[in-house]
């Protein structure tokens, strides 16, 4: 099934023909896909199939060499930054700071664009929220240098919080988008993060995540897309997509136990020499 839409509505991200190159090689390949407000989207693939260029594309971080990325029926480029910033928060895969800023500030710096606006007054509260959901109120004070790996992953979830909390609160339309948000976090917090995507996701939000772990993929995702090779491999409605088929194909392992019938696929990946 594609996650083509036809009629474009308010807060739906519409990816067309989108071919990116890095360092003059084309690593993605005419991607077109739709995420829909309201869901959480999962992207998944093998190490270099595309997956962080396809973010940071639709996050605005790399230029594209060919296509369209269109939020809500317009061009995601035809804004200023301040107003594309409010609209769309994008976690890079990895964060650091050299500097010995503390976590609260860090947290901050997801406020910048709203400086100058009515939604300035809001900063505390959604720093505090934001703080409060990445389980980091504790940590407020800490310089980001002091923290442990998971901890400043935490800390890089809690500052897209905090950028899109206005519009999070108010319902209206807003993409979040979080490169391999969870793999510095114990399982506890994996869940929690994720929860929480899926949460921005029922206040409006089109939620696009890469995961490599494929049952908290099943578990999070409402829609699937898989890339291999800078190409989509499949997509369309999670439980329908990522099958055991489809994770033997695109991912070289075999399926040692699936539960696919409604409730989340449980996938234990084994090598492909061992049958399941
Ligand atoms: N800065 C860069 N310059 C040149 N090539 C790059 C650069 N970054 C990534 N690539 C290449 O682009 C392709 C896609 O990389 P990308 O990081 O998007 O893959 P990915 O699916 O996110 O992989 P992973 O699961 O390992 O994070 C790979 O072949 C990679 O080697």
């Amino acid at each position: 099934m594609s996650l083509e839409v036809g009629n474009l509505q308010t807060g739906n991200l519409q990816v067309r023909g989108l071919t990116v190159e890095r360092n003059g090689r084309p690593v993605l390949h005419e991607v077109s896909f739709a995420a829909q407000a309201g869901r959480v989207l999962i992207v998944m693939g093998p190490n270099g199939a595309g997956k962080t260029t396809l973010l940071a594309a639709i996050g605005g971080a790399i230029k594209t060499a060919q296509g369209g990325i269109e939020f809500g029926g317009a061009p995601l480029t035809g804004l200023r930054p301040a107003a594309m910033a409010a609209q769309r928060a994008y976690m890079a895969q990895h964060f650091d700071c050299p500097f010995a800023y503390s976590v609260e500030d860090i947290v901050a710096l997801g406020r910048l664009c709203h400086v100058g606006t009515p939604r300035a007054a809001r900063d505390k509260a959604a720093i505090a929220a934001a703080l409060a959901g990445a389980d980091l109120a504790s940590l407020a004070r800490r310089p980001v240098t002091m923290l442990s790996g998971g901890e400043r992953q935490r800390v890089a979830f809690a500052k897209a919080v905090a950028q899109i909390f206005d519009r999070s609160q108010a319902g209206e339309p807003h993409l979040v988008i979080l490169d391999e948000p969870v793999s510095s976090l114990d399982p506890e917090h994996q869940h929690r993060l994720l929860g929480q995507a899926r949460q921005l996701a029922k206040q409006g939000a089109t939620v696009v995540v890469t995961l490599h772990d494929l049952t908290l993929a099943s578990i999070y995702g409402d829609d699937a897309l898989v890339l291999d090779r800078g190409r989509i491999a499949a997509q369309g409605v999670m439980a329908e997509t990522l099958t055991p088929s489809l994770i033997e194909r695109v991912f070289k392992v075999r399926v040692g136990t699936a539960i696919p019938d409604g409730g989340p696929c449980i996938v234990h990946a084994v090598p492909q020499d061992q049958a399941a």
